[in-house]
């Protein structure tokens, strides 16, 4: 048998945790946000890129944000792949994160899929941060067929972690935190920590 180790489950908010605020520079409601990170996957605008867009809800919090599921995004024939419905989520969900806090990286994503979702469809996704407890962000969001609040396609949790510049120093290629617009002492300090 194998030795499998324990793992942390609960992605639960604590039950007295506070809605969290809108950071007093985040883009205004119904505003385009902008893309976390140039070279993202989800939102960037690069080869292979799921070319996410996103806008701030009327609330000031949540997100919703537009996908465009293309032949290039199949898993079963005429059908979205469902790890690029997750991979839509780690960014919609991401993104509303970004509207309230800074760096924090995935800790745990759950998406449940309800629905299949046929190539030639919009999805759209609302997400929004449940709390922010410490280092915890605490996000859901969920997925609709072809318009906001249509059909759910699926739905999904996640728990990001706060992170500080020196997780992308320390993990990430140097030569990339340039995109991040990180200064050269920064960019410096990469290339001799590797
Ligand atoms: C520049 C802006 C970029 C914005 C991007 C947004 C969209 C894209 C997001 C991504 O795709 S990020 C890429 C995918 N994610 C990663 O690569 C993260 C890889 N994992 C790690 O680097 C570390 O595991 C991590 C930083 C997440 C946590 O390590 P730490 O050493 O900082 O934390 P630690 O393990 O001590 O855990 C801190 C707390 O979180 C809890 N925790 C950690 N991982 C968890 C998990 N997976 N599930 C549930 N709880 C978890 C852990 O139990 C603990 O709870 P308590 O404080 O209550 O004891």
């Amino acid at each position: 048998m194998g030795n499998v180790p324990r793992v942390p489950i609960s992605i639960e908010p604590p039950a007295d945790a506070e809605a969290p605020q809108r950071h007093p520079k985040a883009p205004a409601p119904g505003e385009p946000t902008a893309a976390h990170y140039e070279g993202c996957r989800g939102c960037g605008d690069v080869p292979g890129s799921l070319r996410i867009r996103s806008w701030v809800g009327d609330d000031g919090v949540s997100v919703h944000s537009r996908f465009d599921v293309l032949a290039e995004h199949q898993g079963a024939p005429g059908l979205l792949h469902g790890g690029m419905l997750m991979t839509a989520f780690d960014d919609a969900l991401g993104t509303a994160y970004t509207q309230i806090a800074r760096s924090a990286v995935t800790a745990r994503l759950e998406t449940d899929f309800r629905r299949p979702v046929p190539v030639g469809t919009t999805l759209w996704l609302r997400s929004r941060v449940d709390a922010i407890v410490d280092r915890k962000i605490f996000t859901s969001g969920v997925a609709f067929l072809g318009e906001l609040d249509g059909e759910v396609a699926g739905t999904a949790r996640a728990l990001f972690l706060k992170v500080g510049v020196e997780h992308f120093l320390r993990h990430g290629r140097p030569e990339d935190l340039e995109a991040l617009g990180a200064s050269r002492e920064v960019i410096e300090a990469a290339r001799a920590a590797r």
